[in-house]
């Protein structure tokens, strides 16, 4: 049987954000933007993370970051999926796991690309079965101030693996997995860290996070002492 989805079908593009959203914040927000303007995906989908083994533990409830991150992505130019398979996972959340469950949903031929900031690109090697991630899907990182891409802060594995698969967002968009894009011009200094310590100082993080947001952590009471 000839396979018509290469042929005649144009490949569907997905473009995955995890994170805690401890709390979602405009950063997340122009990291997802910068992609979505560049790859124009057919999807975004954003994932809130579980159990993440790397923090200490997480301040809101997994209820209350999926409901803020569902306020923070309701105006996107492209249609946004809520992927809550992390938080149904009991054990802890490793990102190979949900690209494996991502790649058997949406088959072989999408293309699928996670996407990060250049905190998580200086210990991509930590991440479990960081090398594998390649098998499922493509890699976009953005800068992020006070975290530099070069080799002064990358790891000499991660660096060989970004420079000998970098792609123009056209290859991304047209394979299903195994390249990289680093976007190097994107530069919001906002953490959620900071978010979360203007909170419990009463103060009012409004330039930092969606109004909607905001709204949400006051009538909730999120974050406070
Ligand atoms: N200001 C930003 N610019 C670019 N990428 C960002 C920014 N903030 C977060 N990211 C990226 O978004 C993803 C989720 O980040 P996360 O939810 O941990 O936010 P955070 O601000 O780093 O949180 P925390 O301060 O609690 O560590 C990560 O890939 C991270 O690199
Ligand atoms: O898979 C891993 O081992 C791994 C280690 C650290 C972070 N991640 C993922 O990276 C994304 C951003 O993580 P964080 O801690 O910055 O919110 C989120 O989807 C995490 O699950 C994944």
């Amino acid at each position: 049987m000839p396979d018509l989805t290469s042929e005649h079908t144009p490949r569907r593009c997905i473009a995955v954000l995890g994170g805690s959203f401890d709390p979602v914040h405009n950063g997340h927000v122009a990291l997802a933007k910068y992609f979505v303007t560049l790859l124009v995906p057919d999807e975004l989908r954003v994932i809130p993370t579980g159990n993440p083994w790397q923090k200490n533990g997480l301040e809101a409830g997994p209820a209350d970051r999926v409901e803020m991150v569902r306020r923070a992505f309701d105006r996107q130019t492209v249609p946004v999926i809520i992927d809550q398979q992390e938080i149904q996972r009991p054990t802890a959340t490793y990102t190979i796991d949900t690209l494996q469950a991502l790649r058997a949903e949406l088959g072989p031929q999408a293309s699928i690309i996670f996407l990060m900031g250049a905190d998580q690109l200086q210990h991509l090697n930590t991440w479990q079965g960081w090398d594998r991630l390649f098998s499922y899907a493509h890699l976009g990182v953005a800068s992020r101030p006070g975290f530099a891409m070069d080799a002064s802060r990358v790891p000499a594995e991660v660096t060989r693996e970004f420079t000998r698969r970098a792609a123009t967002p056209e290859q991304i968009r047209q394979s299903a997995h195994g390249l990289t894009y680093l976007a190097e011009n994107l530069a919001v200094d906002i953490s959620a860290t900071e978010i979360r310590a203007a909170l419990h100082n009463a103060k009012k993080p409004d330039a930092l996070v969606p109004a909607a947001v905001l709204d949400y952590i006051e009538q909730h009471h999120l974050y406070k002492n």
